[in-house]
């Protein structure tokens, strides 16, 4: 597996493909969730958790089940982003954020520290890295400010 990430440049999009659905069908549901709320426990720890509710306990279990919802959606899994939160509109949600290139390793680099667990619970490596090319492309369309000097 090869968890190295891109630079983004500001403006400039690149073609994305969805994950795998052998990806969320190896993991299951509740070891999906579990990956998705040790992620955002590593945000707690971070330079980027000022951007997330980590101080209102019930907000930020809302944040980890609407990102844990749209990744199992975008993994094949049941829609059940749509369902609860509408059109997933992911650019549009993440403008009200100062998002630059900075803060998106922060974030990849808390995934890439996770996803080599998952290898030793037994899912397909291919999987994985289809998940994470999913994330390092996805996040890249995200970054909507530069990072400054
Ligand atoms: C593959 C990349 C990413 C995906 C698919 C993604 C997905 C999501 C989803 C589904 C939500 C919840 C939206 C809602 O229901 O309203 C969310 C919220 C959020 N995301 Fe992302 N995200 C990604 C990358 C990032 C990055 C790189 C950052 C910042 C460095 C970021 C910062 C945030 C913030 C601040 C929130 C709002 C938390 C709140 O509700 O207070 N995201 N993201």
């Amino acid at each position: 597996m090869n968890f190295t990430i891109k630079e983004s440049i500001l403006g400039v999009d690149s073609p994305i493909i969805k994950p795998n659905p052998g990806f969320f069908t190896q993991v299951g549901e509740e070891r999906f969730r579990k990956l998705v709320d040790e992620h955002y426990e590593n945000i707690r720890h971070s330079d980027i958790a000022f951007m997330f509710p980590v101080d209102y306990p019930d907000e930020f279990v809302k944040v980890k089940k609407h990102a844990a919802d749209f990744f199992i959606q975008i993994c094949g899994g049941p829609d059940y982003f749509s369902q609860t939160r509408g059109d997933p509109r992911m650019l549009a949600r993440h403008q009200r954020f100062r998002i630059d290139e900075r803060g998106r390793q922060i974030w990849l680099e808390s995934f890439a520290s996770l996803l080599p667990k998952l290898e030793e619970e037994g899912i397909d490596p291919e999987y994985i890295q289809s998940f994470w090319n999913y994330l390092e492309r996805f996040s890249s369309l995200l970054v909507n400010i530069p990072t400054p000097k």
